[in-house]
């Protein structure tokens, strides 16, 4: 994860102070890009130790379409506590946009997810493999407005092989994602790992190879009170990459399920502390 501490040395570095709407202060850029290549092992931070069960959870709420938090409460994972109303609810974020967004009053609902697999399997060469949280008619209505905005796929074709004996090489998936707003020590670490694993999971259900994940930034920032903490972290060195295994019999995307996941080799530096800007 070299990818990340040098993004943490990049914004130290470059950055500017700008106040933020938490009234927190953050040392800021605009525009920046990471690159992941899946083959090479699942892009976990190891210079602190990451709790993938609410990550996993996280992502597999957004796949129910659920906007709730009830789900994430029942399964231990408090990370949206701060948002939500007192019914537990977020608004029409993440989870009604990518699986019901609305086509207007009466009109039927798009489930980009659906949708946006059925395009991969059938016109993989399409150059609109996108999903957009970014409603701009629901944005009043949320609690937050997404962060991670907007994703699109692409379809790697494997290298022409002459006279090739044996199993012919897959395609490969890749994912790239525009996040409008990088809360770097926090919520960075999170977003890489889950986008990696839809990627994971979606090349599974479509029989592709995973390609690379690609992340890009608008504004990306560390909160003045992360300060210590990146410091810290920049003193360590990351670990290899772990591995993650996904269940092989889960064919289809709304299947998986948490025990489904199973990470390999995971060795990380100890967790460190640090509150969340609301
Ligand atoms: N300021 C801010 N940063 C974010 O990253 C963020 C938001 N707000 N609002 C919405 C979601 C919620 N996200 C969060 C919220 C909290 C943690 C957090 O406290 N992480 C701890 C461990 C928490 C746990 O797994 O239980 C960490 O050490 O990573 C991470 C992501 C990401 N998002
Ligand atoms: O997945 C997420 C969700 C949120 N964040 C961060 C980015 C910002 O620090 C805040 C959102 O505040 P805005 O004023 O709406 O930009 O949450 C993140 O990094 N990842």
């Amino acid at each position: 994860m070299e990818q990340y501490l040098a993004l943490l040395k990049h914004i130290k570095e470059t950055g500017v102070y700008k106040s933020d709407r938490t009234g927190t202060g953050t040392t800021s850029c605009f525009g920046y890009q990471m690159r992941f290549d899946l083959q090479e092992g699942f892009p976990l931070v190891t210079t602190k130790k990451l709790h993938l069960k609410s990550i996993i959870h996280e992502l597999l709420w957004f796949l129910k379409g659920e906007t709730n938090i009830k789900y994430l409460k029942e399964n231990g994972v408090s990370i949206w506590d701060e948002w939500a109303n007192e019914q537990g609810e977020l608004g029409p974020v993440y989870g009604k946009q990518w699986r019901s967004w609305s086509a207007g009053e009466g009109a039927q609902t798009i489930d980009q997810i659906t949708d946006v697999i059925r395009q991969i399997k059938t016109n993989p060469d399409s150059r609109r493999l996108i999903v957009s949280a970014w409603n701009v008619a629901d944005l009043p209505n949320m609690a937050l407005m997404p962060c991670h905005v907007l994703f699109q796929f692409y379809v790697t074709p494997p290298p022409r092989q002459v006279g090739e004996a044996g199993g012919r090489p897959k395609p490969r998936l890749s994912c790239q994602l525009y996040q409008r707003s990088a809360d770097v020590f926090l919520g960075v670490p999170f977003n890489i790992a889950s986008y990696a694993l839809l990627t994971l999971m979606i090349a599974q259900v479509c029989d592709l190879e995973p390609g690379e994940f690609i992340h890009t930034f608008g504004d990306v920032h560390i909160y003045s009170n992360h300060m210590e903490q990146v410091d810290l972290q920049l003193t360590r060195t990351p670990f290899p990459l772990p591995t993650m295994q996904l269940n092989p019999a889960v064919k289809n995307i709304f299947d998986f399920k948490f025990e489904d996941f199973t990470l390999q080799n995971y060795q990380s530096h100890p967790a460190i502390k640090a509150p969340v800007a609301v």
